[in-house]
């Protein structure tokens, strides 16, 4: 189970940023600050799946990067397994495996030896790793490309490989900012079996998506962030409801348009 309440993320505005006038003025920004995320909560239990929502800019990403702890949020908490990972964020890169649009692997190693090196850098003995990779290249359709270097992988390839590099500690939460973003169709189908290969196992999965037909075939549950406010978490059902429509694409636009008029 992890839940995340009341978090909140400014960033301080750069002199260039302050000049550009021109620019459509976010109700987010004040004089030094740009206040990306300002209040957003949601839970997700054992086994769910959770879609996490909102406009491009909404602040999915920002929110992300704290619940993975690559940044610090300036209030709120993040519970794991009754501990909340602001307070404690070494129990919190433990329990969470992350994967971002800024994940990295190292280019002149292999995929199998990044995954292995990565594993190690969590403390997997030898054994455990071969398993764990063995696993995951099956899962992940990998056998193909595992010896070829990193730095020549193709998009859906590199989305593999990273993936298999934020879940090979078989984490207690799955985080994945936008995973199927820029696969093609066979590749966005192993990455959707595979997070129902993790739900299954009673992994709570958290991810960001702009595709309402993966929110369709994975998810449990729904968050939705505008201007850095959440302003929905519920049920898929529930969802539904909120926005008036059966169809998801129509229930989101209609719930953002109603919080955005309040
Ligand atoms: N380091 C930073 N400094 C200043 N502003 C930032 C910083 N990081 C993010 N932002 C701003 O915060 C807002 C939210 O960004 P974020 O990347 O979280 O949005 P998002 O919902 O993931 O968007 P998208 O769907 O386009 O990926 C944006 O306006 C972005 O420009």
């Amino acid at each position: 189970m992890i839940e995340v309440t009341g978090l909140k993320k400014k960033f301080k505005l750069t002199k260039d940023h302050k000049k550009n006038k021109l620019e459509k003025v976010d109700p987010r920004e004040d004089k030094d600050y740009f206040h990306s995320v300002r209040d957003v909560s949601f839970q997700c239990a054992k086994g769910e799946v959770l879609g996490l929502l909102g406009p491009n800019g909404a602040g999915k990403t920002t929110t992300l990067r704290m619940i993975s702890t690559a940044l610090k949020p300036d209030e709120g908490t993040i519970y794991i397994a009754g501990e909340d990972i602001v307070k404690k964020p070494l129990f919190g890169r433990k329990s969470i495996g992350f994967l971002s649009g800024s994940t990295g692997l190292y280019g002149r190693l292999t995929v199998k030896e990044n995954i292995e090196y990565f594993a190690k850098l969590h403390g997997m003995n030898k054994a455990a790793i071969k398993t764990r990779c063995d696993e995951l290249f099956d899962l992940l359709d990998m056998h193909s490309f595992i010896d070829k270097r990193a730095e020549n992988l193709s998009t859906g390839m590199k989305q593999k490989a990273n993936i298999a590099r934020a879940v090979v500690h078989q984490p207690a939460v799955v985080v994945l900012d936008e995973p199927t973003t820029g696969l093609d169709i066979m590749t966005t189908q192993t990455v959707i079996e595979f997070i129902k290969g993790l739900k299954a196992q009673g992994t709570p999965v958290i991810f960001s998506t702009h595709h309402l037909d993966e929110v369709a075939l994975l998810c449990d549950r729904v968050a939705v962030i505008n201007e850095g406010i959440s302003c929905f978490d519920g049920t898929v059902e529930e969802f539904k409801q909120a926005g008036n429509s059966e169809e998801l694409n129509q229930a989101f636009m209609n719930i953002l348009t109603e919080k955005h008029n309040v």
